[in-house]
């Protein structure tokens, strides 16, 4: 990753690893997935159309804002696999939900999944963590499949506008470790992207340092992980972020995952639905965990279409977290 071109930090948006840190502190480290199944929508009493859509993102939404100016959660994160199976309708519906969070305060990521070759990455990088574009979220998901380095245009756009990127390194399905683990207990691929992005977070840490782009104070000081985590410190997060399962977390020391160095969030999908519990999550995770954004969607999703419902979900997954 190379560094943003001079002044393009300089964005009036602190930068993605302080925001969220300090999401997490105030709502603990949840994050509602908005995954709209169509199965859902029906329990929902919901048709499966972009009004039944545009009913329950809204719904999710006003539950994960919580009451009295706090968010319930540190950041949403819609599935746009479920929402692009609309169409541009879904679209349409997604891009309201994500300007009604950023008017509502609530982080977004969206959870795309993107990669290509570079020249086309730079295509995605625009759509998702753009300023401009109507589907702008907060923080983005993308594989590495193509080669960790072909991200190189989103990660530079998300540190150049005070967002991040959470790139999949272990993922919680069982099908992921034929190829996440390829290479072995010494060179595996997880190692490799964990070690990548610890490298471009020591790099985006310490450049935002010197120049001061941060737009805030203490940007690079670890804090305090008032969340579940005990008193253990939370390292500053950089802009680049790992996809960690929770249902995977043990496995990240059998294969040698310096998790800690990233210096970086662990998103955590699979907690709730897929099996993983707090408990489980904490002991996996070690020293890590004062950086983890644990991920639930249809566990809490279940307890709709009332808002008090979800909060009453919300609540409860918030207590197995430790909060
Ligand atoms: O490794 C991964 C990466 C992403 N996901 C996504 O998270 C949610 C999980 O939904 P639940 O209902 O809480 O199981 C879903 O959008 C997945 O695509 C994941 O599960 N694992």
């Amino acid at each position: 990753m190379t560094a943003p071109a001079a002044g393009s930090g300089d964005v009036g948006r602190a930068p993605w690893g302080t925001r969220l840190a300090a999401a997490m502190d105030a709502a603990g480290p949840l994050c509602l997935g908005i995954d709209p199944h169509p199965q859902l929508l029906h329990d929902w009493d919901l048709p499966d159309t972009p009004v039944g859509l545009e009913r329950f993102s809204m719904t999710a939404l006003e539950a994960a804002a919580g009451e009295g100016g706090s968010s319930a959660v540190a950041a949403i994160k819609p599935q746009i696999a479920l929402y692009e199976r609309h169409g541009s309708a879904g679209f349409a519906v997604l891009e309201r939900l994500l300007r009604e969070a950023r008017a509502e305060e609530v982080l977004t990521i969206a959870d795309a999944k993107r990669g290509d070759i570079g020249s086309t990455m730079t295509g995605y990088a625009e759509a998702w963590l753009s300023d401009d574009s109507p589907l702008a979220a907060d923080a983005v998901t993308l594989s590495p499949y193509l080669g960790y380095d072909s991200l190189a245009p989103a990660l530079e756009l998300a540190e150049a506008t005070g967002r991040g990127v959470f790139v999949l390194a272990l993922t919680s399905n069982p099908e992921g470790a034929s190829v996440q683990h390829a290479g072995g207990l010494e060179g595996s691929v997880a190692r490799s992207i964990t070690a990548s992005a610890a490298r471009d977070n020591a790099r985006a840490l310490a450049s935002s340092h010197v120049t001061g782009t941060s737009g805030t104070t203490g940007a690079n000081e670890d804090s305090r992980a008032g969340t579940g985590g005990g008193t253990a410190a939370r390292p500053a997060m950089g802009p680049v972020g790992l996809v960690v399962g929770a249902t995977v977390a043990g496995e990240a020391e059998r294969l040698g995952l310096d998790l800690a160095g990233v210096r970086g969030a662990l998103l955590a999908p699979g907690f709730g639905a897929q099996g993983a519990s707090g408990a489980g999550m904490r002991t996996g995770f070690g020293s890590a965990w004062p950086s983890v954004l644990a991920t639930s969607s249809r566990a809490i999703l279940r307890r709709g279409p009332s808002v008090g419902g979800l909060r009453e979900g919300l609540r409860e997954a918030l207590e197995d977290l430790g909060r």
